[in-house]
Order: C-alpha cells, then structure tokens, then sequence
C-alpha cells in the first residue's frame, strides 16, 4: 500500500469512529523494545505493591515475562504493523455459495478487567468475484482479538475489516465466550456464555441464509 508520508498507518484508520479501538495518537511513537522496558518497570511496581520478594528467583523475571506477553502476544493486535495482509484469489471456479470457517479460535482480553476472553468465533461469507486464502479468515479474527477488548466491538471489528477486504457486504460473523471476569471473580459465574452476532448484506435480509450459518455451525 501506497504510504508517502513514510509515517505508520494509525491503529483502525480504515474503521467508522465508532468501531476503533481507542488509542492515544503517539501510541506507536516507541518501538516495541522501549515499552517492554517501561511495562516492565510498571509491572515490578505493582508486584512490589503486593507485597513480594523481587529477589527470589521464581519472581524475578516475571515482570518482563509479563511486558514481553503483553506487547508481542496479549495486545499484538493493537499495532497497524501486524494487521494482516488479505489475499484474494479469482473465483475461476465460480464457488457462489455459503462458506463458513467455522470454530476459529479466539483469545483476547476483557479490557475492563484485563483477563481472558476465550472462545470460538465462526465467519462466513458469499463469494463474488474472488475467493480468500481460508487462513486469512483466522488471521483477522486473531488480529482484533489480541487487544483490550468488548466482545461486541469485536465482533463488529471483524465483520467490517471483512466487509472491506472481502470487497462484499455478504458477511456474518458469530462469537461465542467465556469472560473470566465474570468466571473468576464478581459474580463468579462459570457456567455462563456470552454470544454475539453481526450480519451484513444478505445475511441481513435473507433468514433462509442466516438459518443455513447458524445450522452448519450447530446452532
Ligand atoms: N458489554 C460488555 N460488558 C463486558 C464485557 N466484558 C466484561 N464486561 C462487563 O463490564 C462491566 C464493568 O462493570 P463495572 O460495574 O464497572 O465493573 P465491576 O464492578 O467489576 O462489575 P462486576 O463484574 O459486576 O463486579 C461488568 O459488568 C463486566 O461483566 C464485554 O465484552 N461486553
Ligand atoms: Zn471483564
């Protein structure tokens, strides 16, 4: 992609307002090194805080394990660099009908609580013209996951960055989570799930279709 400024792409630029992760406007002024230091010297803190003994040798390296699992794992998918790259292929095959990438993993982070998300989230779409590389259905999903995060701006996040890599409104995307926020600790709930949806285009108009998306993934 064309970039003449030479300057980062910002964070979800390509996204409506609403649906962008809210970030500051130098988030990506330090390079991943330099805040992986900085995290790490918060994280020391906060253990200090508590009470432990940075001495020991079990805890000493845990605030950088900590920085190193945030920046390059945890919350990767905050950085523009890591979005990934959506290829598409000719539908010399004219394949026009339903296909669905179902059971994708899904890791990501409550970012009221910072603790896990986990789940499964399952996308579909309606080839046109051209098809994509199945991959690159797991590849988006994990991209907006590895951030703080809602489940419902998630969900939207995905189908619109599909919407727009896809070149087509004919998309769905459900997910299904548990919220160890709300497993762990207040509530203390953990039989609980949360489910959330979003269809776009045909998907939105035609219940045969969104009968037939959510019977081949079991629901
Ligand atoms: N809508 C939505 N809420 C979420 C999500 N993840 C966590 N939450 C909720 O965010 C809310 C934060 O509410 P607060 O009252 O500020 O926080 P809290 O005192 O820790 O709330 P409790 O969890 O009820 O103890 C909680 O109700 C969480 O269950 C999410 O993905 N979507
Ligand atoms: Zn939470």
């Amino acid at each position: 992609m064309d970039n003449p400024s030479g300057l980062a792409p910002a964070t979800d630029a390509h996204l409506p307002t609403g649906l962008r992760t809210p970030l500051r406007d130098d988030a990506f002024d330090q390079d991943d090194e330099a805040k992986i230091t900085a995290i790490s010297g918060h994280f020391e803190a906060i253990m200090r805080e508590l009470g432990l003994d940075l001495t020991d040798d079990s805890l000493a390296g845990t605030p950088r394990r900590v920085a190193k699992m945030y920046v390059q794992e945890w919350f990767k998918g905050l950085d523009p660099k890591n979005r990934p790259e959506v290829r598409m292929f000719h539908n010399r095959y004219n394949y026009h009908q339903l296909l669905v990438e179902r059971d994708i993993t899904l890791f990501s982070c409550c970012e009221h609580h910072f603790v896990p998300i986990i789940g499964k989230a399952h996308v579909a779409y309606l080839p046109g013209a051209n098809v994509v590389g199945l991959s690159k259905l797991n590849r988006v999903v994990q991209y907006y996951a590895r951030r703080p995060q809602v489940q419902e701006r998630l969900t939207r996040q995905i189908a619109e960055e599909l919407k727009q890599s896809l070149g087509t409104d004919d998309v769905a995307v459900l997910i299904e989570a548990d919220h160890l926020c709300v497993m762990s600790r207040g509530v203390n709930d953990t039989s609980s799930s949360t489910l959330t949806s979003e269809y776009g285009g045909r998907f939105a108009t035609d219940e045969a279709l969104r009968r037939e998306f959510l019977r081949q993934i079991g629901k």
